[in-house]
């Protein structure tokens, strides 16, 4: 079944925060797989990356995606690095629809200076890092099915709307209940 909802994006771009709104507006279950990993391996997401390396977190990563994706309906918000692994992206397509947040560079660095939990942001320069990610990742989130952009100034409920009205474009059996 082709029914998730999967948002991607950059660090900050808002996956966690609309997935919930989007969770609850469509009474439909929600999964994040940073919390999944989280959760699986009792440490934090900068700890896995301390003692186990990035690789073994995206190993980590694209076994929990494929476990959400498996429950069929839900809204699944992604890490920032997931949709980059085309076997992710295969795997997303597979069984849902994906939702790119595009956000804009002082939007995800406001966001994203206060908090310490990104371990790729770990840098002598995480502002620039931040952009070059961006400029690095943009064109690879922009094979989603769906862009939505997370403009600066809108809340939470008003991108969760739009989201919605682009889902609805794009497919409109994706919103139907079961
Ligand atoms: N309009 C908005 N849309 C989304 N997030 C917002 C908005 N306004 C404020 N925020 C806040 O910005 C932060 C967005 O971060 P969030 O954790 O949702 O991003 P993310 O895309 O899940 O990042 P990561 O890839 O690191 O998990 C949250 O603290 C959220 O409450
Ligand atoms: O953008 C990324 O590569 C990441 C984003 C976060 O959601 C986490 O998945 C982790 O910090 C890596
Ligand atoms: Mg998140």
């Amino acid at each position: 079944m082709r029914q998730n909802i999967v948002l991607i994006g950059m660090m900050g771009a808002g996956k966690t925060a609309i997935g919930g709104e989007l969770s609850r507006r469509l009474g439909r279950p929600f999964s994040d797989t940073d919390v999944e990993i989280e959760r699986a391996a009792a440490m934090t997401i900068p700890e896995i990356f301390a003692r186990d390396g990035e690789e073994f977190f995206r190993a980590r990563e694209s076994e929990v995606l494929g476990r959400v994706l498996a429950s069929g309906r839900g809204i699944v918000s992604t890490g920032g690095g997931a949709w980059l692994r085309p076997e992710n992206r295969a795997r997303i397509g597979a069984h849902g629809v994906s939702v790119w947040l595009d956000c804009d560079l002082e939007t995800l660095w406001h966001r994203v200076r206060q908090r310490p939990t990104r371990p790729l942001l770990q840098t002598a320069d995480p502002r620039g890092t931040l952009e070059r990610l961006l400029n690095e990742r943009r064109p690879v989130y922009a094979l989603a099915d769906i862009r939505v952009a997370a403009r600066r100034g809108d809340s939470i409920e008003e991108t969760a709307n739009r989201a919605i009205e682009a889902i609805h474009s794009h497919d409109p059996a994706i919103l139907e209940t079961i």
